[in-house]
């Protein structure tokens, strides 16, 4: 099957690497981040007003299974976001908080060698930036096509730290099978002490960081759509057959501290124009808020859980039975934060994006079908819910 992959990438406009205009700036910042538009919004101050918590391992046990994805099918319609715990992936998400945070370390040289090309949203640099004279978000971004395999372009995937996208070098120990390996990532907590004094990694470490966490995020990714349909009453497949084909960036945000951090927004509001979205913030800065009840409310990560959230293409599949919700950033004054996003959308162009026909039996249809190419052209900055409020139909209710 053809697909247009350059298509679903919106051309970025290059601008400095926040990360190193930092460097030289000690109080006031350039104008063009100043955002007097966000700087009078609400923010929710009660900390026990929070997005819901799943526990995966309750809905894989037949007793505990109900109550959980009762619980599941709340967060998606009220929330539209929710915290994943016991999901099976905690060490391969460990390692992939260390892998992000060396790559930001590098000196900007090293980061540049990996820089956006035009036409593409692939590799170091800054997404939806289309005018000259566009404010601009306070923040970096490091993007690489992880899914399908097929697509994967090598030159973008970092070479540092090493175990990023290599395999690390296998090393025959004296006495020891084949199974025993070294040189794993310095500060990876994978490294334990083996026979002899040798480092050694768990057999079960030995793939490239990315490729390995790449895997695990899809198929969550796709168990979790598969209970959603579950929960609408309608066959899985209705859902899972759209990410049969799936394309998954990956997204690594790097948000500099900033002297001004309550004039600028690390992330403009925005939904994800995308199915599902799965997210770790990998040093524990508090900075995602999502919109609710008129406010933002600051999401506050359990370390080692995902953060999910519903993108547009779900809202129009489930005909708005759950809701993508918009969310930003906010920086700190004093600390960098990272996150690493992980997008799931159907990668075969023969993929309808519209209500599901099952979805639409008793009811009104409140949102137009397209095709993808059709739907990603709707696309062009960063702007609150573009995707999902573009698709729908002037006879919704809401
Ligand atoms: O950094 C975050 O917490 C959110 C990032 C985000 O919304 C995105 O990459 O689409
Ligand atoms: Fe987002």
């Amino acid at each position: 099957m053809a697909t247009k992959q350059e298509e679903y990438y919106f051309p970025s406009l290059p601008v400095p690497s926040v990360q190193h205009l930092t460097l030289n700036i000690v109080n006031e910042i350039p104008d063009r981040y100043i955002r007097p538009e966000f700087q009078s919004e609400l923010v929710c101050t009660d900390d026990s007003f929070q997005i819901p918590v799943i526990d995966f391992s309750k809905i894989l046990n037949e007793k505990l299974r109900r109550d959980e994805m009762t619980k599941l099918h709340a967060a998606c319609e009220e929330w539209g976001f929710f915290q994943l715990i016991n999901h099976g992936s905690e060490e391969t998400i460990e390692m992939m908080k260390n892998h992000a945070e060396e790559f930001f370390k590098q000196p900007l040289e090293e980061k540049k060698a990996y820089a956006q090309e035009p036409h593409s949203m692939e590799g170091y640099g800054q997404a939806f930036v289309q005018f000259e004279d566009q404010k601009l978000d306070w923040g970096d971004m490091y993007l690489v096509r992880a899914l399908p395999v097929g697509i994967r372009n090598m030159k973008f995937w970092p070479k540092y730290p090493n175990t990023f996208r290599t395999p690390p070098k296998q090393e025959k120990l004296p006495g020891t099978p084949q199974s025993s390996t070294s040189i794993p990532h310095p500060k990876s907590k994978e490294i334990q002490p083996g026979l002899l004094g040798v480092v050694r990694m768990k057999p079960s470490l030995k793939r490239e960081i990315i490729d390995r966490y790449s895997t695990e995020v899809n198929k969550l990714a796709i168990q979790l759509v598969g209970m959603m349909a579950e929960n609408l009453g309608i066959e899985a497949k209705q859902l899972t057959g759209m990410l049969e084909d799936v394309l998954q960036p990956l997204r690594m945000n790097y948000y500099p501290p900033c002297p001004q951090a309550d004039k600028v927004v690390g992330i403009s509001p925005h939904s994800d124009p995308i199915a599902l979205t799965l997210l770790i913030e990998t040093n524990n800065v508090q900075g995602l808020q999502i919109r609710k009840n008129g406010m933002w409310v600051p999401v506050h990560a359990i370390p080692s859980a995902f953060i999910v959230n519903i993108g547009d293409m779900l809202e129009i599949w489930t005909n708005g039975k759950y809701k993508s919700i918009e969310h930003r950033v906010v920086v700190n004054h004093h600390k960098e934060r990272l996150s690493v996003a992980a997008f799931h959308a159907p990668n075969n162009e023969d993929v309808i994006i519209g209500p599901r026909p099952d979805l639409v039996k008793e009811g009104a249809k409140y949102y137009k079908s397209t095709d993808l190419n059709t739907y990603y052209k709707l696309n062009g900055t960063l702007q609150g819910k573009k995707h999902a409020n573009e698709m729908k139909l002037v006879n919704t209710t809401e």
